[in-house]
């Protein structure tokens, strides 16, 4: 590889030193917001091989990339992928990348916890929307409540820390999240809750479905003292204290408050499509130049190319009038 790139700064400013890679469409589960029941996957064929997405991952990280998050789909099963984790984990040796994490649904957590924390990983996602094993199954529809247990409980073992995601579902567990949160707290994990985003078509109606979390707050705030901190992962979440609990809670809040002016990150897809907005339509194929030539170059230069189009911004709606998803794509091309 040919050393150094440019770093990678777009039009409106803003330096791009987080990728998200989604290392696989497919999931284990079918959350009712994520996907329809009756998916179609993409064929086998269509994917990279490992070997190819870790070269384009390094070619990210000679450009700037300080923090990368594998997620999916659900990342665990693709098949092989803790060799990607390992061949990845020398750029956390070589001091080039920061951070090598995931976002996970937890399933296979159990199997997957300590080889994780021997290739570097620290810090895990997992996605977990209600403590109730009933409703666990109702939104995951193909889930299973202990399973996910099972794998945080190894995962917080292996020596990881563990934050929760969990997406504030009206009329689901809207009531229940007080009490998430503080079974969070009470394992010394944060937690974090994101708004419902209007992306790819689903079973259900997402107007019935979403929550603006300011209304979250303002209910939390009855029971709690909720403190603003200026804590960052490189995420967008804004984050407070609860002095009751001791733990922190993040809000993820595209719909209600934009955080699109510091955004850091772009994302590539398992048949390396990468685009530069998780709430627009346009994409920039690195598959091309990546089959194109052994050396970087090429690759190098449409990587430049995407980011000069990278959008200010999303343009995300949820409301009676537009019963349709504002990107066509679902949540788990991307990885959220
Ligand atoms: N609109 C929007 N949502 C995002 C963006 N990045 C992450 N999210 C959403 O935030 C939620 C949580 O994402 P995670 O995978 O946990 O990643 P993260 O928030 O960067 O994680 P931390 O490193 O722990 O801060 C998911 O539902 C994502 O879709 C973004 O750039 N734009
Ligand atoms: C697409 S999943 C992929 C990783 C893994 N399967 C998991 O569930 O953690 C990443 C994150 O996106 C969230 N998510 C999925 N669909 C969403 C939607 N429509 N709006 C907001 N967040 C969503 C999930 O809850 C999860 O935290
Ligand atoms: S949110 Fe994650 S676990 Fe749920 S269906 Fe989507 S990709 Fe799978
Ligand atoms: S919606 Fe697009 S511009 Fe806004 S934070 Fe997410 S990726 Fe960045």
């Amino acid at each position: 590889m040919t050393f150094p790139y440019a770093n990678m700064t777009d039009n409106f400013g803003r330096d791009i030193t987080y990728l998200r890679v989604s290392v696989t469409d497919r999931c284990d589960f079918r959350c009712t917001y994520c996907m329809a029941e009756d998916m179609t996957f993409l064929p086998k064929k269509d994917l990279l091989s490992l070997e190819e997405l870790e070269r384009l991952c390094s070619v990210f990280i000679a450009k700037g990339v300080r923090k990368l998050r594998l997620t999916g789909g659900e990342p665990l099963v693709r098949r092989n992928v803790m060799e990607l984790v390992r061949q990845l984990s020398r750029h956390l040796e070589s001091g080039a990348l920061e951070e090598l994490t995931l976002t996970t649904n937890g399933s296979q957590l159990s199997r997957f916890a300590n080889e994780l924390a021997q290739h570097g990983v620290k810090r895990l996602n997992v996605s977990l929307d209600t403590l109730d094993p009933s409703k666990f199954q109702e939104i995951t529809r193909w889930g299973e409540l202990s399973k996910v247990l099972a794998g945080i409980d190894a995962a917080q073992a292996a020596g990881l820390h563990v934050k929760i995601n969990a997406v504030a579902l009206k009329g689901f567990n809207d009531h229940e999240l007080p009490d998430l949160m503080r079974w969070a707290h009470g394992r010394g994990m944060d937690m974090t809750v994101i708004e419902t985003m209007p992306m790819g078509e689903i079973d259900a109606d997402r107007t019935n479905q979403y929550l603006p979390l300011s209304q979250l707050r303002a209910k939390l705030e009855r029971q709690f003292t909720l403190n603003d901190i200026p804590f960052k992962t490189g995420g967008p979440a804004r984050y407070v204290t609860v002095e009751e609990t001791g733990g922190k809670l993040g809000f993820i809040t595209p719909m209600t408050h934009n955080f699109c002016e510091s955004c850091n990150r772009v994302r590539l897809t398992c048949t390396g499509t990468l685009y530069m907005c998780l709430g627009q339509e346009d994409a920039a194929d690195l598959r091309a130049p990546l089959r194109a030539s052994e050396g970087d170059e090429l690759l190098s230069n449409a990587i430049d190319e995407a980011i000069g189009r990278k959008p200010k911004g999303h343009d995300f709606i949820i409301d009676r009038r537009t019963n349709r998803p504002s990107v066509s794509r679902h949540m788990s091309v991307t990885g959220g």
